[in-house]
């Protein structure tokens, strides 16, 4: 590789750094790929030529507000005016009209405010400080200037900010399209409110975040000619249902397992649950609890938020019967049985387990215990019926946990839909879309696809 053109000896650079990832330094001497460096933090290095880039030795200390404006727009140079910025308590940037979010951890009340709403209102874009506010105002005006729908992308890795991002552009576009108090609830209002039994259902403590969203969402922001929102929808992608039969630790399960497990008594008789510990889908980590979250209070909370939402005290009871029936089949052990290549419930606790699992199902035991322990293939002539070894039992059984789980997942979306009220006949839509990491994929077919339809639909903003 040959050395930048503008990097010799005397210029200003940073060079990457394993603790820190980049210092800044001066420029020593080059003796081929490999250059000499005096660090500001008063060290000397030496590094390939790759791992050097010029630094901009007339930026502001106060970075700038577009990083567009950034005479290098490499890795250091932006992580730098990230830095400085952040540093003077300035979590956004732009580079052009993409927002970038740098999560401050600790809650700034004042850059939320209707009084801040109120002058994005009266701004054009990039006339004020960076702010999801402007984004969601340049997707209102753009909606209503040119007649098209929009979408916006959130995204980012596991507890960047993206669920507090979107929920700062969903209050915005409640401000400006939204509804007088006196008509109702507003649309704002109802997705917040279903915002507790989502959560319960399809989020997760990580490595990263205790309350991390393990599923996509698309919100949907619908409004009338007017502008005004007449609907709203949740469109929910990709719930990570390996987390249903694997954790690792120190992570959880979803909340919601938990939450039953710490319901009062009464309920835990019902459903027949105890101490996380004793089930297998649970006890795979030996994270159990999560500071400063009381897990009961917690079910009573969803409980109410499932009232709110219009989820009926049959629709609950089957809801948690399900949950609960989750937990005893992950705790179903399989031994040989006497045919060939064939599996039975392996003792007497797996027995009641399965037992258990089929009450709470409301299910046969005979037919929940086939479908573990057998595969039927069918063929144009016959259906032939297949046991199954130990081994492939217990997959069947979690592929069965799995299924039923995201089942679960989308018969509450819809739930949820239905309550929230959508506009068959609304005009246009703003979109935003709350998705977890790249970085979470092997492979990201199926998301940039999704991404590519959304944002062919409406090339506009991210963040
Ligand atoms: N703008 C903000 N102001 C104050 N706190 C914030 C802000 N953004 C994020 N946080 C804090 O960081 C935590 C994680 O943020 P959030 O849940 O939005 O991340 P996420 O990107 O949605 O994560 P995941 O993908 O795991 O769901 C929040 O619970 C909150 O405490």
């Amino acid at each position: 590789m040959t050395t930048p053109v503008n990097i010799e000896a005397g210029s200003q650079v940073w060079v990457r750094d394993p603790e820190s990832a980049w210092v800044d330094g001066v420029v020593l001497e080059i003796n081929g790929d490999e250059i000499r460096i005096s660090t500001n933090s008063g060290k000397t290095v030496a590094a390939k030529v790759s791992n050097v880039y010029t630094k901009d030795a007339e930026a502001s200390p106060c970075g700038v507000d577009d990083m567009t404006k950034l005479a290098y727009l490499h890795e250091p140079g932006v992580l730098q005016n990230l830095k400085s910025r952040y540093d003077m308590n300035e979590i956004y940037t732009y580079t052009g009209n993409i927002l970038i979010a740098v999560n401050p951890f600790r809650r700034l009340p004042h850059l939320y405010d209707t009084h801040m709403m109120q002058q994005y209102k009266a701004a054009g874009f990039g006339e004020l400080s960076p702010h999801p506010f402007a984004i969601a105002d340049a997707a209102y005006r753009l909606m209503m200037n040119y007649g098209r729908s929009q979408s916006i992308l959130v995204s980012g890795e596991s507890g960047a900010g993206k669920t507090e991002s979107t929920k700062m552009l969903m209050r915005y576009l409640a401000y400006m399209g939204g509804r007088a108090a006196a008509e109702g609830r507003t649309v704002e209002q109802k997705v917040l409110e279903s915002n507790p039994v989502l959560e319960a259902f399809g989020n997760a403590k990580t490595v990263r975040n205790n309350n991390s969203s393990r599923f996509g969402k698309f919100v949907e922001i619908q409004f009338d000619q007017g502008g005004r929102i007449s609907g709203a929808a949740v469109r929910t992608y990709l719930l990570e249902r390996s987390r249903v039969c694997q954790v690792s630790d120190p992570e959880r399960n979803y909340h919601c397992f938990y939450m039953l497990c710490a319901a009062p008594p009464e309920d835990v008789e019902r459903y027949k649950v105890g101490n996380p510990r004793a089930f297998h889908y649970l006890n795979q980590s030996n994270c159990f609890e999560l500071d400063g979250v009381d897990d009961c209070n917690e079910y009573l909370e969803t409980r109410s938020a499932m009232d709110i939402v219009g989820i009926s005290y049959f629709e609950q009871d089957a809801i948690f019967r399900v949950v609960a029936a989750i937990l005893h089949l992950g705790n179903i052990e399989f031994c040989d049985g006497k045919e060939f290549d064939s599996s039975v419930p392996k003792d007497e606790k797996s027995r009641f387990h399965l037992k258990t699992a089929a009450e709470l199902f409301m299910c046969d035991e005979k037919a929940l215990e086939d479908s573990l322990c057998k595969r039927i293939i069918v063929t144009r002539d016959e259906n032939i019926t297949k046991c199954l070894d130990p081994q492939a039992a217990t997959l069947s059984r979690d592929a069965l946990a799995k299924v039923v789980y995201s089942r679960l997942f989308d018969w509450l979306v819809n739930k949820i839909n239905c309550s929230i009220g959508q506009d068959p006949n609304s005009k246009f839509l703003i979109g935003v879309l709350d998705i977890y990491g790249f970085e979470s994929f092997k492979t990201n077919r199926c998301l940039t696809g999704m991404l590519l339809s959304l944002l062919l639909r409406v090339p506009n903003i991210m963040v």
